[in-house]
């Protein structure tokens, strides 16, 4: 369902994209890898519509991003798309369950696996709580929860683990997986972490000759 063509971006002058295509399968967990500074989090930030490139298209499901108006774009994102990252902050005057419903409330749908999805990552009985009363590894926990409640088509996630202990981390990978799999959604992952993108289908790294298979 997604296709990057010929991207490029730079900063101040200094390019980070060269001009990156990359076609990715329907249903396939990619990890991203590569050196600090190379761009994975500009990528995927490409991807979610939070940056422009310079130049080149994004597809989604063969419709390029640039040629839909702002609130289409929205809207298929917010519909297709689950979104794990660190900018993407919990909303504090909301409760744990009401932060979790929202994609499905904004997607027009019932609110009931929420609470779910909320045990589904280790957070079963404090649905009322507020984003103050937890621990960063917790708050990372909600944004996971969030990210997967409207079953997106692609899940685009930049270090979901980077906050967990080992085991903590282990349990939200299996339930990336799972949740993925058993929806037929694919993931994009960026990470440096090998035990995070030893899981994933395919494992690329990005250098500035583009995308290539590890
Ligand atoms: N908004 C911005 N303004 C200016 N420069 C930026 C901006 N965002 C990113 N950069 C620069 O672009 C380059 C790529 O950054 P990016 O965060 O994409 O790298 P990364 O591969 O995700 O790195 P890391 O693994 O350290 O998180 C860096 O040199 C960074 O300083």
């Amino acid at each position: 369902m997604l296709e990057l063509v010929k991207l490029s971006k730079s900063y101040g002058g200094r390019q980070v994209l060269g001009g990156l295509s990359y076609r990715f399968e329907p249903g396939e967990f990619v990890a991203i890898m590569g050196e600090s500074g190379v761009g994975k989090s500009t990528l995927l930030n490409i991807i979610a519509g939070l940056d422009a490139p310079d130049s080149g298209q994004v597809l989604v499901d063969g419709t390029p991003m640039s040629a839909l108006d702002d609130d289409a774009a929205t809207r298929l994102r917010r519909s297709r798309m689950g979104f794990i990252f660190q900018a993407f902050h919990v909303l504090p005057h909301l409760t744990l369950l009401q932060n979790v419903a929202l994609p499905l409330l904004l997607n027009g749908g019932s609110p009931e696996r929420a609470s779910d999805m909320l045990a589904a990552v280790g957070l079963g009985g404090r649905d009322h709580d507020f984003p103050r009363q937890l621990s960063g590894g917790e708050l990372q926990r909600v944004a996971i929860a969030r990210a997967l409640v409207h079953r997106p088509a692609l899940l685009l996630a930049d270090e979901p683990t980077g906050n967990l202990d080992p085991d903590t981390a282990d349990a939200i990978l299996r339930l990336l997986r799972e949740e993925t799999r058993a929806s037929g959604a694919g993931a994009i992952m960026v990470t440096h972490s090998h035990a995070a993108a030893a899981m994933a289908d395919r494992i690329l790294v990005l250098t500035r000759a583009g995308l290539q298979q590890a």
